[in-house]
């Protein structure tokens, strides 16, 4: 079996905590010889700004390019609160993203049926959830020019980000968002404010004009503003979402409510196949390096650990394997393993290690 190339790149805050627990699960992954993965681990973010003075090294970008594929904990926190802009922990990140071309962002929102009761929201809300968001991750608002502040003669700062889209970087994510939505419930949501924002006019008339090519799936196209909205009312009422960079980091977060917690999203970043097949991929969880619990050994790893699940699925083929995760996380959630932030009475709280355990545990008891 010919060894597959992760590049790790814990990041900071809980990144490293949860990143761990990743380690563990390949430990297993190449134990079982159900896969054969080798890794190597580097910087990024703030700990990467405090090695080189940059939030992603050169030779970590190399690393990058060079892997199957990437995975990355979180970046950013307090400490680095007032570096340079463009060499803030987040940059790290964005480079990333841009350099490798990770223009297709998949979120699944799923609630698993041990966390039925665990959402802010009511049960029969939030049973049976299982949501796609398609974030367009390397255009608009996060990389259009102009994006500056400046300082008028009057003294007076302006600010400006720039919103900003080609057709072609409209039209290569809504065909991924068609694919996705084929696979599963055949329903697509288009969301933008086309009544606002040009960007949004123009969103809305090339995911109409793709759809030409995939007849067989409803589209229906949705206010961002409505989308949260129904989002909190009946977010089953959505299969696949599509929307931009910035509209789909909110509702992503948002989205993440149904299924109890942001510790358990995880997410897919994917770029165009290229002559050879290969395609550019980088797995992170959605949520970010939580200053707040960092250090205390409580974050939950299961966005973490789902997002290899999803590494196995797309960069792999190693579908049943990335089924078995699936089923390993539902089966310790099942036996009432929880997390603080997934804690409901009557339950087992356990910290990130016992978890990450538990979940090893799990997957070596379904595999037997
Ligand atoms: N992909 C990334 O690396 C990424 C994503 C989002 C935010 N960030 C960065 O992270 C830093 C903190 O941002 P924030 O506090 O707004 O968002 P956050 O996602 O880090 O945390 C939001 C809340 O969710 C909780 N939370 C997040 N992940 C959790 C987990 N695995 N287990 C349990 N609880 C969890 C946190 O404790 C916090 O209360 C910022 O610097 C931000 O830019 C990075
Ligand atoms: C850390 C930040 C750059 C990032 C984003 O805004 O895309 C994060 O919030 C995310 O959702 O991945
Ligand atoms: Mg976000």
């Amino acid at each position: 079996m010919t060894k597959k190339k992760l590049l790790l790149l814990p990041g900071d805050g809980i990144g490293p905590e949860v990143m761990a627990e990743v380690e563990r699960v390949l430990a297993w992954l190449n134990q079982s010889g159900r896969a054969q993965f080798e890794y190597e681990t580097d910087l990024v973010g703030g700990c990467a700004y405090d090695a080189h003075g940059e939030a992603i090294s050169d030779a970590a970008m190399d690393k990058a390019h060079a892997a199957d594929a990437v995975i990355l904990g979180a970046v950013g926190g307090p400490k680095w609160a007032n570096v340079p802009y463009a060499k803030r922990p987040e940059a790290g990140l964005l480079r990333l993203r841009k350099d490798m071309k990770l223009f297709a962002n998949l979120r699944p929102a799923i609630c698993y049926p041990a966390l039925t009761e665990a959402s802010s929201l009511k049960r029969e809300v939030v049973e049976g959830l299982d949501l796609m968001i398609v974030r367009e991750l390397t255009g608009g608002v996060y990389f259009g020019e102009p994006k500056e502040i400046v300082t008028l003669e009057s003294g007076e700062r302006r600010a400006v980000d720039s919103q900003l889209y080609y057709e072609h970087e409209i039209d290569r994510i809504a065909r991924v968002a068609f694919e996705l939505a084929r696979a599963r419930g055949k329903r697509l949501a288009s969301v933008e404010k086309h009544n606002v924002m040009r960007t949004g006019v123009l969103w809305k008339s090339v995911v109409t004009r793709v759809h030409e090519d995939y007849k067989d799936i409803e589209l229906t196209h949705v206010l961002a503003d409505n989308c949260a909205m129904q989002l909190v009312k009946w977010p089953k009422q959505f299969d696949t979402i599509v929307t931009d960079n910035l509209f789909g980091d909110v509702l992503s977060d948002l989205a993440a409510m149904s299924t109890g917690s942001l510790g358990m999203l995880p997410s897919a970043s994917l770029g165009a196949k290229d002559a050879n097949g290969r395609r550019p991929a980088l797995y992170e969880p959605v949520h970010g390096s939580a200053p707040d619990i960092a250090g205390k050994g409580i974050a939950n790893p299961i966005a973490t650990i789902g997002s290899l699940g999803m590494a196995l699925r797309y960069s792999f083929d190693l579908g049943k394997e990335a089924d078995l995760v699936d089923a390993a996380i539902a089966g310790v959630l099942a036996k009432g393993l929880r997390t603080p932030d997934i804690m409901q009475d009557g339950m087992t709280k356990v910290g990130t290690v016992e978890m990450g355990e538990a979940i090893v545990g799990e997957l070596k008891r379904l595999a037997a």
